[in-house]
């Protein structure tokens, strides 16, 4: 069977590359519409109806503009905005953070796309919340650093201009639109305190949530910990947990790819730890994730058009 598919703001950072990777993929009939259309309701509706699978690349109220535009039961949605992360009725589209995570996103109508920051900060922490070695009202610190294109066409514009900081910490009034999601999907009670920055690069990203072991309960080691997020992630071809000797961490290692690395640095004799995940913003973060869900909810390869 072939799937139609409809990609909602093709003309996005994050939408022309997933059209791209769609494009004359094998069981796949793409969708588009004319670009001087490509913002009339009345052509996106007729789209949105008649595809199989549309996926959202949108500002958040385009995307809800456009779950109401569906008139039909047989459209599957698969939202990359941040309208739907914590929204009754849909799915959290992180295959591998849960074990059933897949097989519910397979058998979803709404699923709902993680967060760039989310994707490296929940596979990190949700198994550490899930294990029991990091108690569900510990209060947890993110960091993080993403490529410029994490702010769609707009910031992209900004740096290719020339002028914008080589570093540049944002959110610090501590409401960052990611907060929500990272609080739930983790199982957290608090939110936590996330301190993100965007640098001059185009994609990738370095979250990193640092934590001193040695106050949780029972003290784990680093050991300890790497052990429960390699068990998380064993057989996930996307995930991979690194047992190396780093010294250091670079933003570009899974630029242009859809892998995520996760490594547990720090100081045994300290028993402090450094939490890192590599991954790009516009891969696992974005159109990867997108990839992979459609993959699953269509029955197809699951790793077809992905970048390991
Ligand atoms: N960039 C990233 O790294 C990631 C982005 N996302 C999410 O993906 C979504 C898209 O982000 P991104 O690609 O970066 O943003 P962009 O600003 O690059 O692209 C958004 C696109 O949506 C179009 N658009 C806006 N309103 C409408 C509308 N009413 N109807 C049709 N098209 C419309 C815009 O048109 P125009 O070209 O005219 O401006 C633009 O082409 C966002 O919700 C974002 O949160 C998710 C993960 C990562
Ligand atoms: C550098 C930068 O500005 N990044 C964006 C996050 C990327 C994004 O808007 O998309 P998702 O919410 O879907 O991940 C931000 O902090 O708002």
């Amino acid at each position: 069977m072939t799937a139609r598919v409809f990609v909602d703001g093709a003309a996005g950072t994050t939408g022309l590359e997933i059209r791209e990777r769609l494009t004359g993929r094998a069981g796949i009939d793409l969708i588009t519409i004319d670009d001087a259309r490509r913002k009339d309701a009345a052509a996106r509706a007729e789209a949105l109806n008649d595809a199989d699978f549309v996926i959202l690349c949108l500002p958040d109220d385009a995307a809800r503009e456009a779950v109401t535009l569906i008139r039909n039961d047989r459209t599957r949605v698969i939202d990359a905005s941040s309208a739907h992360r914590v929204a009754d009725g849909w799915t959290y589209g992180f295959a591998e953070l849960e074990p059933d995570g897949a097989d519910r996103i397979a058998g979803a109508a709404r699923v709902s796309n993680p967060g760039c920051y989310p994707t490296g900060f929940l596979a990190l922490v949700r198994p550490l919340v899930r294990g029991g070695l990091l108690p569900a009202d510990w209060p947890v610190m993110v960091n993080a650093v993403s490529g410029y294109s994490g702010g769609g066409k707009a910031m992209v514009a900004e740096y290719q201009a020339g002028g914008a900081p080589a570093f540049r910490a944002y959110a610090l009034g501590l409401a960052h639109k990611h907060a929500p999601e990272m609080t739930v999907h983790a199982g957290l009670t608090h939110a936590p305190i996330f301190a993100p920055a965007v640098v001059d690069t185009y994609r990738g990203m370095v979250v990193e949530v640092p934590l001193h072991l040695h106050a949780l309960p029972g003290a784990p080691t680093l050991a300890a910990v790497r052990d429960v997020l390699a068990a998380a992630y064993t057989g996930q071809p996307l995930v991979t947990v690194a047992y190396d000797d780093a010294a250091t961490v670079a933003i570009e290692e899974h630029a242009g790819t859809d892998a995520m690395t996760l490594r547990i640095h720090g100081n045994a004799a300290t028993g402090q730890a450094r939490l890192i995940a590599t991954l790009d913003n516009l891969g696992k973060g974005a159109g990867g994730a997108a990839v992979q869900n459609l993959n699953l909810m269509a029955g197809l390869d699951p790793v077809a058009g992905l970048s390991l």
